[in-house]
């Protein structure tokens, strides 16, 4: 969308608003930018307190005020699969849509992987931490289409074309509401709310939060909410509003009773909470996350994110060792750490993996594996006789535990050490020992391995590109660029961080 027809829209927009009883503050001022989107600034000084905008809930595009409503309920979709048909439906109703002035304002599609050509998002996501997601994405939302859409359509019951709620918008209903959806109530689920989904987005430097009105003050019904979203793969997991506190996002509904008799319709708001000066944009948090997460969620990266991280699955750390020494070896090994009680993080598909910090600190429970991994089999054959007696919680998540646990380990593995052991207590001592020279070099090995999934660029092809890459044309390759920039900074961390261990010992022997 070119500026000049973006603020025609917007002014097609403001009308709407006024319409449909959505307040905007005088100090706020939205506008289009040169790279095609709408985004706030203030036009007078706003302060902590302020209340920006209010929002009907009527005014909100969900399953519960679409004129698919009833379709909607006969087919018992719930979660975001309900609110996409909403979407697509009062799409296909063009003019005749109650929303029609707020639809015409938002993109189509926001430009989240799922909606690049495959091949392309095969290509650019290759080896980083979206590779697999969204491949698994496309195939959960086929499958979601097949099941619960396709029927939809055949029964014709919603009149409108085929075409309209094809897959392809379904994929491009599921871009939006996966960047701009937000939780409302129980009564109305997720939905789309105008005007509070124009603010972009900065980590840590938010101006406005999206909150529940004053008058409002019963959320207790707010808790078992996914109960209608079964069917949806990605749950309502997708709201914007998942962003910063979720106490202050989700916005409360009285009771569970249909719209009408019982029901409370209080205005949704905006809320100042950082004050802003005039001319300066205006920015909401849609929370605290990497790269990989903003990218695959809204479409888009940060430069130096604080919160990127790069994980490494135990598939790969089981593979180094077998490489090493041998597969019954690393079975043994892998098998003992988590019959001790360990583990790494759960991914989706159930599979460990390993977080390594944006600085390049790796995740304890990963250096006890390869402590574990790296020891002598006289002292391995002891851990394992004292295994039963130092076994431990298998959700063994406070650090502290896991220290305590590891404690004992090297009590037992390192007994000519005692002096030494005697003192290991806290996370720092933990980390003299595991900083050793082998566990040092078994991450390099990792770290090494990690980054040949990138393929045969190097770290300073991919920098070199990216300089000379237009986040504005090319917007897909430039923020899937960021992305894979960051993670591998963030393994030559790792790596920076290893090699200084072994450092430090062999200086010592010197
Ligand atoms: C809730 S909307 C924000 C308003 C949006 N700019 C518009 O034109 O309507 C979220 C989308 O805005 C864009 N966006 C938000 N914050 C951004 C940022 N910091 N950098 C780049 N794009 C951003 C992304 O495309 C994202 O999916």
């Amino acid at each position: 969308m070119d500026v000049a027809t973006a603020r025609r829209r917007v002014l097609a927009f403001q009308r709407w608003m006024r319409k449909h009883g959505v307040v905007c503050s005088d100090a706020l001022c939205l506008d289009a930018s040169e790279a095609g989107g709408v985004y706030v600034r203030a036009v007078a000084a706003l302060r902590d307190g302020d209340v920006v905008a209010t929002i009907p809930r009527r005014a909100c595009l969900t399953p519960r005020t679409s004129g698919a409503a009833a379709a909607i309920e006969a087919a018992q979709l719930g979660g975001t699969l309900a609110l996409a048909v909403a979407v697509m439906y009062e799409r296909a109703r063009g003019a005749a849509s109650p929303w029609k002035d707020y639809l015409r304002l938002i993109p189509d599609r926001e430009p989240v992987p799922l909606v690049w050509p495959e091949d392309e998002a095969e290509r650019l996501l290759a080896g980083t931490e979206l590779d697999k997601t969204v491949k698994q994405d496309r195939e959960f939302l086929c499958e979601d289409w097949k099941e619960c859409i396709e029927p939809l359509i055949s029964s014709g019951e919603l009149g409108v074309e085929p075409d309209d709620l094809s897959l392809e918008k379904y994929f491009a209903a599921k871009s939006l509401l996966s960047s701009r959806s937000f939780r409302i109530d129980r009564y109305h689920g997720s939905g789309m709310v105008p005007l509070a989904d124009l603010f972009n987005h900065k980590t840590d430097g938010e101006h406005v939060h999206f909150t529940k009105s004053e008058e409002s003050d019963s959320d207790e019904d707010d808790d078992d909410d996914q109960s209608n979203a079964d069917s949806d793969q990605e749950e309502d997991d997708d709201d914007q509003s998942n962003a910063s506190a979720d106490e202050q996002l989700t916005v409360e509904n009285s009771t569970s009773k249909p719209s009408g008799e019982g029901h409370k319709d209080e205005d949704l708001e905006m809320i100042i909470v950082r004050d802003a000066n005039p001319g300066e944009e205006v920015y909401n948090t849609y929370g605290t996350m990497g790269n990989a997460a903003l990218l695959h969620r809204y479409g888009f990266t940060e430069p130096d994110n604080p919160y990127d991280i790069v994980n490494i699955d135990l598939t790969l750390v089981t593979k180094w060792c077998s490489s090493k020494y041998s597969r019954r070896y690393a079975k043994e090994r892998v098998s003992l750490w988590s019959k001790l009680g360990y583990s790494g993080c759960a991914g989706e598909d159930a599979a460990d993996y390993f977080e390594i910090s944006y600085d390049g600190e790796p995740q304890l429970e990963l250096l006890i594996l390869l402590y574990i991994i790296s020891l002598k089999p006289d002292a391995y054959d002891k851990l394992v006789s004292a295994a039963h007696d130092l076994m431990g919680d298998d959700d063994e998540d406070d650090e502290q535990d896991t220290v305590d646990s590891f404690v004992k380990v090297v009590r037992v593995t390192r007994p000519a050490k005692d002096s030494e052991s005697n003192g290991v207590e806290k996370l720092p001592d933990v980390k003299k020992v595991l900083h050793s020279e082998s566990i040092g070099s078994a991450l390099s090995a990792l770290a090494d391995i990690r980054e040949s999934l990138y393929g045969s660029n190097t770290l300073e092809d991919d920098e070199e590109q990216l300089q000379a890459c237009s986040p504005v044309s090319e917007r897909n390759r430039y923020h899937s660029l960021v992305l894979r920039v960051s993670e591998r900074k963030i393994l030559g961390r790792l790596r920076k961080h290893a090699s200084g261990w072994s450092k430090s010992k062999k200086r010592k022997h010197v």
